[in-house]
């Protein structure tokens, strides 16, 4: 991602927590962003708080999902994220990432 981004002289800020509270506090810490790509994890199916931080956050922000959670259990095919992104890759591995962060130098004006 780091590569990806520094066509445009942005930076990446790496963040990984297990509580959803460190999530939001670190998404509300943010607004200065160029945008964010998030895997939220578990959390897409519950994480509300999350997903209010998500909806506040005034960049664009692609959700990433390694695994196609189609393709898994029924609990995942719904996500409470996803529909504050302004996109979401799943099922394609980490490339996702990489692709994330491609999506996002187009969705963000020079
Ligand atoms: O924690 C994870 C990993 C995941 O976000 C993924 O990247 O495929 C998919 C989620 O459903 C799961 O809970």
């Amino acid at each position: 991602m780091a590569e990806v981004v520094s066509e445009r002289g942005w930076k990446v800020r790496s963040h990984q927590y297990d509580s959803e509270g460190d999530l939001v506090r670190t998404v509300n810490a943010n607004p200065d962003t160029a945008g964010a790509v998030v895997n939220p994890g578990a959390l897409m199916m519950a994480g509300w708080s999350l997903r209010d931080a998500l909806a506040a956050y005034p960049r664009p922000w692609i959700e990433v999902h390694i695994s196609n959670v189609w393709a898994r259990e029924q609990f995942r095919h719904a996500s409470v994220t996803g529909p504050v992104a302004s996109g979401v890759i799943f099922g394609l591995g980490t490339d996702g990432y990489r692709l994330a962060a491609r999506a996002l130098l187009g969705l963000v004006a020079d």
